[in-house]
């Protein structure tokens, strides 16, 4: 099966990375620079301790995408998805199989009107950092869900039993909305709260002080989504927060390197969720503030 990856960050050099155990895989960079030393250099694992792999892939600049492969993987971040989105609609086919892997909820608007034959939506609970241009660390294992947004299943049923056979195990969900409504949920607890402490995941919970902001948050969250069986959903989050217990957030990333941040994706869709039931939601907007003008700051220096 040939898969193609857009976006050469952290998640998108993951995939690569495994995937390529068992498929033909493309990478899609942004510039053709970057396609370059990839392919000069091949692709490097690290696993998070002293191990690193190495495998060779293709690359080629997201220009040269034409949407031919059976399934193509879109791992950039979600205010990045318009300018790939651009690109699908003025492709001379209509691509087969679109996985999309943004956290947050606010882009399974703009999935509705693309033209495709079968879209899938996915969560990572992986934890992964680009070290360089060609070289991920893999800091933490975790689970990746897949689900049906539109169309139907086969390709991805598939694709599912190969991954499973090179231990990156793929699990396909029944309904696309819960599934991503309980990674949003550990993304609007873990994520504001490590980037606004300068922290890695895991020490939300050994401190206790910062475990009982995580609390308070959730129960805000909680509230605001009308949760269902909330003391097993705050356990999903707490079980992603230790097997990503090393890893620092994608939050805490982006604003260390002066980059957006998904926090209009993440805590901005709950504000909205808020607002539209008429309730008030305290912590979860003062942390967008903070974001907010920590992302102001940062951006600034850089
Ligand atoms: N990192 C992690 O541990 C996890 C991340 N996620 C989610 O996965 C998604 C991807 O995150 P992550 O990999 O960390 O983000 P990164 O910013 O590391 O990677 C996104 C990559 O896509 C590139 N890109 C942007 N636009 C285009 C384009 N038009 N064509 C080709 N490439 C493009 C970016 O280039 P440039 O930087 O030059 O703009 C960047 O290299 C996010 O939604 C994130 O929330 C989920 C779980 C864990
Ligand atoms: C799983 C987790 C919390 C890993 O850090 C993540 O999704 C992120 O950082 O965005």
């Amino acid at each position: 099966m040939k898969i193609g990856i857009i976006g050469a960050g952290s998640i998108g050099l993951l995939f690569a990375a495994y995937l390529s155990k068992a498929f033909s895989v493309t990478l899609y960079t942004k510039t053709s620079e970057q396609a370059e030393i990839i392919n000069q250099n091949g692709l490097y694992l690290q696993d998070g301790g002293d191990l690193q792999s190495r495998v060779r892939i293709q690359a080629l600049p997201f220009s040269n995408w034409t949407g031919l492969e059976e399934l193509t993987i879109i791992a950039v971040k979600q205010y990045q998805i318009h300018s790939i989105i651009h690109q699908i609609t003025s492709l001379e086919f209509i691509p087969h199989n679109l996985l999309f892997l943004q956290n947050g909820m606010s882009h399974l608007k703009l999935l509705k009107n693309i033209p495709a034959t079968n879209i899938f939506v996915g969560s990572v609970e992986h934890g992964a950092s680009k070290i360089n241009t060609y070289t991920v660390s893999h800091n933490g294992k975790g689970a990746i869900n897949v689900a049906l947004f539109k169309g139907s299943n086969e390709t991805i049923k598939e694709f599912g039993e190969l991954c499973a056979a090179i231990d990156f195990p793929i699990t396909l969900k029944e309904d696309f909305y819960n599934m991503l409504i309980n990674k949003l949920i550990a993304n609007a607890v873990i994520n504001p709260l490590t980037a606004i402490l300068q922290i890695k995941n895991g020490e939300l919970i050994t401190n206790t002080f910062y475990f009982a902001a995580v609390k308070k948050l959730f129960l805000e969250i909680s509230f605001i989504l009308n949760l269902e069986e909330p003391i097993k959903r705050f356990r999903d989050v707490l079980r992603i927060c230790k097997k990503t217990g090393h890893n620092q957030s994608s939050m805490l990333k982006d604003l260390e390197a002066g980059r957006r941040t998904e926090i209009d994706a993440i805590l901005g869709f709950l504000i909205e969720e808020a607002q539209e039931q008429r309730k008030t939601a305290t912590n979860i907007e003062s942390y967008y503030y903070l974001i907010k003008g920590k992302e102001k700051d940062r951006r600034r220096v850089n």
